[in-house]
């Protein structure tokens, strides 16, 4: 019998969502999610494809932890670390820097290297640097595979990846574009291609992954031309708790006149900003609640949110030149109706239209929401970031094989 199990871990700052996947056919055995790490009201849900969903709560002080609550929740079924049927763990890793452009097995040097750039993904890297040592310290015999957010932007030209700042301060820092939630770019960019019938490389798409964290790109017949995250993934779009774009000189302003540290700015544009700085709220469902219910200060943060997203949209199809699709994914991009009806709205005379029906049907599948004449397609595309890093994690590994 031949391993064909991955268990991918994809960890984030305060959550591990997690997959064991069998990848003869694609097949999920469990997956499952802890929230809310380091709080008091931690919750574990675990479900496995044999039964129902468990849940556990109560605190869970850190990612270590989780991941050790996570190994024992696979055991209770029979799906535990130490089974022979497991070929790899994949693990998601924000920041590869310019360095990892490939999905990467996992030694000390790599694990150096990611612990070099938590400076520049400090929300993110610390959490996958975690999850990546309580699995190997679990399974050290066991390939443990990086499959990194910044991949899919390596192909970007320099015209799109470099800042117009002095070249030699630049370089001396590693200071560019990077761009994240790469392996939901590439997976959502083929997957639009597919829904409309053509290959990856006959379509220029515009990719909208609208989650906790968002990021927009411009995908030019299968590779990423631009993309909305920088240095690190506070740049570019409204997000849940980060404020996107902003003339850098506020923190100058905010050091200087608001009397406050780098670190102080630091948490404020990465954890107070964004919906929760402007309204209080970052879930999209209460804020839409709040709107509906005519709560001006969420529909301000609403408004802000939308004109933001219309104009990487616009600017994206400037860098194009022509699009085919612009597909919305991840939390807030595959659920909320009124998010891309409004994203959208006004853009006719780029091709661009919602046919309001569709748009307000739910489901799991691929979709177009726009009406059967329009010329640039709107589409949902759930990504699914974990089937993409198993899918990796696992050619790497059986490709190392077949070599040796
Ligand atoms: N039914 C829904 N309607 C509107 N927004 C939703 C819905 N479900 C989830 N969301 C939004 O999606 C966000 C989470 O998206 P997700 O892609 O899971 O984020 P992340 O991976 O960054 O944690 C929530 O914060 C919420 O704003
Ligand atoms: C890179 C990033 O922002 O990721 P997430 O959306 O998971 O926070
Ligand atoms: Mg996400």
């Amino acid at each position: 019998m031949t391993a064909s199990r991955v268990l991918v871990l994809n960890s984030g700052s305060s959550s591990v969502k997690y997959q064991l996947l069998d990848m003869r056919d694609g097949g999920r055995l469990a997956v499952g999610l802890v929230e809310r790490i380091g709080e008091e009201t931690s919750r574990l849900k675990h479900t496995p494809a044999c039964g129902e969903s468990r849940e556990r709560t109560g605190p869970i002080a850190d990612h270590d932890a989780a991941l050790k609550a996570v190994a024992e929740e696979l055991a209770a079924d029979g799906l535990g670390l130490d089974s022979p049927e497991l070929a790899a763990i994949g693990h998601r890793v924000v920041h590869g820097g310019k360095h990892f452009t490939e999905p990467t097995v996992i030694d000390d040097t790599v694990l150096a290297e990611i612990e070099r750039l938590i400076p520049v993904a400090p929300l993110h890297n610390p959490a996958n640097l975690t999850g990546i040592r309580t699995a190997r310290a679990l399974r050290p015999d066991l390939p443990q595979v990086a499959v990194f957010d910044t991949a899919f932007h390596t192909t970007m030209p320099e015209s799109a990846a470099r800042y117009a700042i002095d070249v030699e301060t630049a370089d001396a820092h590693r200071i560019r574009r990077y761009g994240f939630h790469g392996t939901s770019h590439a997976y959502v960019s083929r997957a639009t291609a597919k829904l409309l019938g053509k290959a990856p490389d006959e379509v220029n798409v515009i990719v909208l992954h609208l989650g906790n964290g968002a990021s927009a790109s411009a995908v030019r017949a299968g590779r990423c031309v631009d993309t909305s995250m920088g240095l690190t993934p506070l740049e570019g779009l409204v997000m849940g708790t980060r404020s996107g774009d902003m003339d850098p000189a506020v923190i100058f302003h905010l050091m200087r006149v608001g009397g406050m540290s780098a670190d102080e700015i630091d948490t404020l544009l990465n954890k107070k900003s964004g919906l929760i700085g402007l309204c209080g709220d970052n879930d999209m469902r209460e804020i839409r609640r709040r709107v509906d219910a005519g709560d001006e200060r969420a529909k301000l943060a609403f408004d802000i949110y939308i004109h933001r997203l219309k104009k990487y949209i616009g600017a994206y199809y400037a860098v194009l030149g022509r699009v085919d699709a612009v597909a919305f994914t991840a939390g807030v991009g595959e659920n909320a109706a009124p998010v891309r009806e409004a994203a959208v709205a006004g853009l006719e005379e780029l091709g661009l239209a919602v046919d309001a029906e569709r748009n307000a049907v739910r489901g799991d599948e691929p979709r177009l929401i726009s009406p059967d004449d329009a010329r640039v397609k709107v589409a949902v595309v759930p990504t699914d970031e974990e089937m993409e890093i198993a899918t990796q994690t696992y050619a790497l590994v059986k490709g190392s094989e077949n070599l040796t």
